[in-house]
């Protein structure tokens, strides 16, 4: 038996399952990297197809340390041995010596017929300076350790990280720095992409302040400020795969509410409400959202704050467009914000690894409450791995808020100092 029935889904995840199952992915965009570093434009940008080597890596056998690269016969070779010529990165390599060895450096490629390469330092090196033929390379002695270094020594072979035509970066994946590396190394000349998830914030109420009333006239103690659409901002902003506008603002008026939402829809992946989810008799956003056409996956779920919140997705031709509906109230706004919204962004985004693997912190001290809901606790961090609670005085309190470095998730009736799941902001 369900332990939460008056609830479509027992938990966040469940219910965050339920509208990824819904969602497909953002668009490909197709863009062509040209003689510049591609790593501004690009970076954490999300891979839509793979990348595949266009060679061998390495691209031939090369050596791992700066050395000798020998045959096994020259070991064997008592008394000063001669270099005769030098494998530099950059360039091919010389032919092996039957009279001397090759010196090398890490990177070169290793002459045709060598199968190790010993260490200088296992060597006593005598200059070419000092010789008598300032023109020559010098001469070497094998050292007792020289004669102990394997066949296959320090040899990096042909293709032994990646052969050519494998994938070297697997699609769903963000353009992270090594990413980018391998991209480089491969000679990619054009990447598929996913566009940008477009995300509208829609914020509801008659009790905003508009944009027009600067805070420089006082506000009358009935009015608020809309802190929701900065604290939903302030997750959207700086991450390469959304495209935020500025936010939206709707009246409690039903018709002029449907026009913002319908307008948001149709030009955006996500839709971000805050407001009118309640029973209130000017909550109109769930019955607004049917008229437009949504599918109300879920209204109200086993969670505080932001138990009133309503996940929905509208369906069209082309596009499937996340709607969620978060409570006004701005703790509730913004952790819902964060629980809800970013991963379903990821996903939207093409991210394969779009699920939350949120990291476990321990409770410094418990309290004794317990609740019979997801409980969303302000913490701050104090150690690695280990989180104080910061009480507040309610969802509405933003400047207990401001004091967080995140919030831990609690299930129902849990009562202990964890480990539980910590969402940063
Ligand atoms: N009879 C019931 N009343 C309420 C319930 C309930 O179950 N039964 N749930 C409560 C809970 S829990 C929450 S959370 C709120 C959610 O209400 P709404 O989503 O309808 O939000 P509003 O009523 O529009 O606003 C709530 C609160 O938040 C302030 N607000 C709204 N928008 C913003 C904004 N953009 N920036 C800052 N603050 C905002 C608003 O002024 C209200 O104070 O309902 C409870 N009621
Ligand atoms: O759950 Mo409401 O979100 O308490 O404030």
């Amino acid at each position: 038996m369900k332990a939460t029935r008056h609830f479509a889904f027992d938990s966040p995840e469940e219910a965050i399952d339920a509208l990824a199952l819904r969602l497909g992915t953002t668009g490909v965009q197709r863009v062509e990297i040209g003689e510049h570093s591609p790593s501004q434009t690009l970076h954490r940008r999300v891979l839509a197809a793979p990348i595949h080597a266009d060679r061998d890596s390495p691209a031939a056998d090369v050596s791992a340390m700066d050395g000798y690269a020998i045959r096994e016969s020259d070991l064997l070779k008592e008394g000063p041995i001669a270099v005769t010529g030098e494998s530099v990165p950059g360039s091919p390599p010389p032919p092996a010596s039957d009279t001397g060895v090759i010196r090398i450096f890490t990177g070169a490629i290793i002459p045709d017929g060598c199968d190790r390469v010993i260490h200088r330092e296992h060597t006593d090196e005598t200059t070419g300076a000092s010789m008598p033929d300032s023109s020559s390379l010098g001469q070497i002695q094998w050292t007792d350790k020289a004669k102990s270094i394997p066949s296959g020594a320090n040899i990096r072979r042909q293709g032994e990280n990646l052969s050519a035509g494998s994938t070297a970066v697997k699609a769903g994946l963000e353009l992270t720095s090594p990413r980018l590396a391998a991209l480089t190394n491969f000679g990619i000349q054009q990447v598929d992409l996913h566009t940008p998830v477009r995300v509208a914030v829609l914020t509801t109420g008659d009790e905003l302040a508009s944009a027009t009333n600067s805070d420089q006239s006082p506000l009358p103690p009935w009015k608020i400020r809309n802190s929701n659409a900065s604290a939903l901002l302030g997750l959207l902003t700086n991450q390469p795969w959304i495209e935020c506008a500025s936010p939206m603002h709707a009246i409690d008026e039903p018709a002029a509410l449907l026009t913002a939402v319908q307008h948001a829809i149709e030009h955006h992946d996500v839709v971000l409400m805050t407001g009118g989810v309640s029973m209130g008799d000017y909550d109109y956003v769930p019955r607004i959202l049917r008229e437009a056409g949504a599918e109300i996956v879920f209204h109200k779920l086993p969670l505080r704050p932001g138990k009133p919140i309503l996940g929905a997705v509208h369906q069209s031709e082309s596009k499937s467009t996340l709607i969620l509906g978060l409570p006004g109230n701005p703790v509730s706004a913004t952790m819902g914000a964060r629980r809800f919204a970013m991963p379903l962004i990821r996903k939207l985004a093409g991210m394969t690894n779009w699920e939350e693997f949120a990291p476990l912190v321990m409770l410094g001290e418990v309290s004794e409450k317990t609740l019979p809901l997801y409980w969303l606790r302000g913490v701050r961090m104090t150690q690695p791995g280990l989180a104080a609670l910061v009480i507040g005085k309610g969802s509405g309190d933003v400047a207990t808020l401001a004091g967080t470095d995140g919030f831990i998730e609690m299930p129902p009736h849990a009562d202990s100092a964890g480990p539980w799941p910590y969402f940063a902001w």
